[in-house]
């Protein structure tokens, strides 16, 4: 049986994640992301299932920072999960008198509305998950009130809903990730998504357009781009992007040595089904057998076979 890492404890949306993408998996709790990938990198876990972005803040950035450091990893599933939070608090406890409230950013960031009108003189503090902040505020004597997280993490933990479905917007979802050391690719399906994070080598007008350039001649269609700091001083960034397709399909495979030859570096982050099935559109002239019929041309032209 596989070992997979989250960001525990138990009653986090990253538990529900994994809980969902490998049923039969056995658990192992970690207090955050850059513990549950290490745990895949060092070998004590199989594999993690990690937040990597969602749909009303964009990419996560602790796990973006967490997967472009340290040894390479593999991206071998994602899973789109809604998200619906509640605020949690010990028994007893009125709306009124919550002034401290513990909980992770990513649901701070999407309960905003819901505490501004709610809680108005409330402090937010950030906590590792949002059940992390549910076990918190559970202890007698806490400093904290209320926590937001999942209903289940309020269950878990002997807490009130004292709230439900305190979220901004009620069709918000998280797009999670399975993350595993390399290995052989997930098969292609027709329907694939590609992550790779990129390094521009030096600072010229024009370098991004380069880079997406690189996408946009093979007619691969980006389904995010990001940028996070290298953290070598201001106006250094890695660009992340996803798109459509598998790096076996041709243009793919050549967008992605496009990149591999105008960045400084290139890290590929993996291959892996859509959650939503799509398949991408393919524009005349960049399906696998038209690359072939322009390869074979080539070979021709290169023999002087006119
Ligand atoms: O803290 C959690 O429960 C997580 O799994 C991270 C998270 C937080 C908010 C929305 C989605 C994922």
């Amino acid at each position: 049986m596989s070992k997979l890492a989250y960001l525990g404890p138990e009653g986090t949306f990253s538990e529900e994640a994994l809980r969902i993408l490998a049923p039969e998996a056995e658990r192992l709790s970690c207090p955050n992301v850059g513990a549950a990938l290490e745990a895949v990198r060092r070998g004590v876990a199989d594999a993690a299932v990690v937040p990597l972005e969602n749909s009303l803040e964009g990419g996560i950035a602790s796990t973006l920072d967490e997967l472009v450091r340290g040894e390479p990893l593999l991206i071998t599933a994602e899973l789109l999960l809604p998200v619906r939070f509640s605020l949690l608090a010990r028994p007893g406890t009125e709306i009124e008198h919550i002034k401290r409230v513990l909980t992770h950013p990513a649901a701070h960031t999407q309960c905003r509305g819901f505490i501004a009108r709610e809680l108005p003189d409330a402090v937010v503090v950030a906590s590792a998950s949002t059940a992390a902040a549910a076990q918190e505020v559970a202890l007698p004597g806490s400093p904290y009130d209320a926590a937001i997280g999942a209903a289940i993490a309020g269950e878990h933990y002997g807490l009130l809903e004292i709230a439900a479905n305190i979220g901004d917007r009620d069709d918000t979802v998280t797009r999670f990730v399975m993350v595993g050391r390399p290995a052989p690719l997930p098969a292609p399906t027709g329907a694939d998504r590609t992550s790779t994070v990129a390094y521009l080598a030096e600072d010229h007008p024009g370098a991004l357009l380069e880079l997406l350039t690189e996408f946009s001649v093979r007619g691969v269609n980006l389904s995010r781009i990001e940028s996070r700091p290298t953290g070598d001083g201001i106006g250094s960034y890695f660009f992340f992007f996803d798109f459509e397709g598998h790096v076996a399909d041709a243009r793919v495979g050549e967008a992605i040595s496009g990149l591999h030859r105008v960045c400084a570096d290139v890290r590929f982050l993996g291959s892996y089904p859509r959650a939503d099935g799509i398949a991408p559109q393919i524009r005349r002239g960049t399906s696998d057998a038209e690359f072939a019929e322009a390869g074979e041309w080539l070979a021709r032209v290169r023999e002087g076979r006119l």
